[in-house]
């Protein structure tokens, strides 16, 4: 069995490739590091170390590594013949993987089964936004294309580290399996739900949602460490909040238990504070502008409350904490204080939410930009 893995980065290598590792797949990483990829094609393995609860340490061998870039026609001849292609290249990436499954669907010969095509990227729906990126060159792509959420916190790697990973020990894999019919590969560490809408949505707006309040909060408070910035009870405070939010949202729109969902809120707040993953507030906050689009970890479930009447106030009020996220390495962070220099609220509110004037959630959101920019 073959999996051909777009995107050999943290995820990549810490959580997608271990699992389909595990599960006896051969995996192809493709990636357009060529460092890492060099790396990648000349080390014959790498060891993930899982820490928090039950933690333990896997070697992952049996991989190749290509550079996507610069050999193009062997990633799609690799498709071509794989049982599944998979991506962490991150929501706004997509497209440009796409013309490669196109081509190699294209290039598939009959005899074999449909590639199983899932995106592992933060964003709900991320294989249908695949699919549409797919069939601009390939209309009526013949594959299954499987929406997917992925849970593990794999934070930016020591330097020294080489191609090894640390990762929590907690993960999550939950696939959509109605794509598949009768014939759903086996991958013992996921798990096929037939609705993953509640999955995905309460992975997104609990975690991420939750995960993004630390990171916004820690960097206008001076913190850089995602373990001091949970250890900080007014940001910890921030975070429930939200969390208190999202739940009502969960419950109300789900179906959730309250109380499954209070313990799932709980479990998480653990989670984040574990002080032995060196997170930080830059990589959590990184890409502001995707993490403040309309169907994101903000303004995705606090729109849903507003509409359903329900307050919002405290992701309205971390949506202004997010404008002051300002770190020269992150080109959005950047792009984000030009827009705030140089457009009105109104236009920023536009350009950025996506929200119309017309909507419930539009003035507050106007407001918390406009007290930011006077
Ligand atoms: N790190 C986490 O904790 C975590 C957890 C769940 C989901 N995710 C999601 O996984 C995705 C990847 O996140 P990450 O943390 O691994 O990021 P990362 O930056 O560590 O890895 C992304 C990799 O994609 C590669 N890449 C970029 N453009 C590419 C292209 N055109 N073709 C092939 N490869 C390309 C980069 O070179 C990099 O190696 C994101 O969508 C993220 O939201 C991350
Ligand atoms: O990857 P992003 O930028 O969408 O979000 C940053 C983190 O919140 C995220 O990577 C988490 O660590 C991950 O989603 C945990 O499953």
């Amino acid at each position: 069995m073959k999996a051909v893995h777009f995107g050999a980065g943290n995820i990549g290598r810490g959580f997608v490739g271990l699992i389909l590792h595990k599960a006896g797949y051969e995996v192809v990483f493709a990636d357009v590091n060529a460092e890492l990829i060099d790396a990648l094609a000349s080390t014959p393995s790498y060891v993930v170390t899982e820490v928090g609860d039950g933690g333990t340490e896997w070697t992952v061998d049996n991989y190749r590594a290509l550079n996507s870039a610069t050999h193009e026609d062997d990633v799609v001849a690799e498709i071509a013949s794989a049982d599944i292609v998979t991506t962490a290249v991150g929501p706004n990436v997509l497209r440009f993987v796409a013309p490669l499954i196109a081509k190699a669907i294209e290039q598939r010969s009959a005899d074999l089964a449909p590639l199983v095509v899932m995106a592992c990227e933060n964003a709900i729906n991320a294989t249908d936004l695949l699919r549409i990126e797919v069939e601009k060159t390939l209309p009526g792509a013949g594959a299954v294309f499987a929406n997917t959420a992925v849970d593990r916190i794999v934070p930016g790697q020591d330097p020294d580290a080489g191609l090894n990973v640390t990762v929590e020990s907690f993960f999550e894999w939950a696939i959509e399996s109605t794509p598949f019919g009768d014939s759903t590969p086996v991958i013992p560490d996921a798990h096929f739900v037939e609705d993953l809408a509640p999955y995905i949505e309460r992975k997104l707006f609990t975690v991420n949602t939750g995960h993004a309040t630390a990171a916004y909060h820690g960097f206008a408070a001076g913190v850089a460490s995602m373990s001091d910035a949970f250890s900080t009870p007014a940001i910890a405070d921030e975070v429930r909040a939200v969390l208190a939010e999202t739940k009502a949202l969960l419950v109300a729109k789900h179906g959730f238990d309250p109380e499954v969902q209070q313990a799932y809120i709980d479990k998480n707040m653990v989670r984040f504070a574990n002080p032995q993953l060196s997170d930080t507030v830059d990589r959590v906050g990184r890409q502001p502008l995707r993490k403040l689009s309309r169907n994101e970890r903000f303004v995705g479930p606090a729109a849903e409350l507003a509409e359903r009447g329900i307050p919002s106030d405290a992701l309205v009020r971390t949506m202004g904490v997010a404008l002051k996220f300002d770190v020269p390495e992150d080109p959005q962070s950047v792009e984000l204080q030009q827009l705030l220099a140089t457009a009105t609220p109104e236009e920023f509110v536009a350009q950025v939410t996506g929200l119309d004037e017309s909507h419930p959630l539009y003035a507050a959101v106007v407001s918390v930009v406009r007290a930011h920019t006077s």
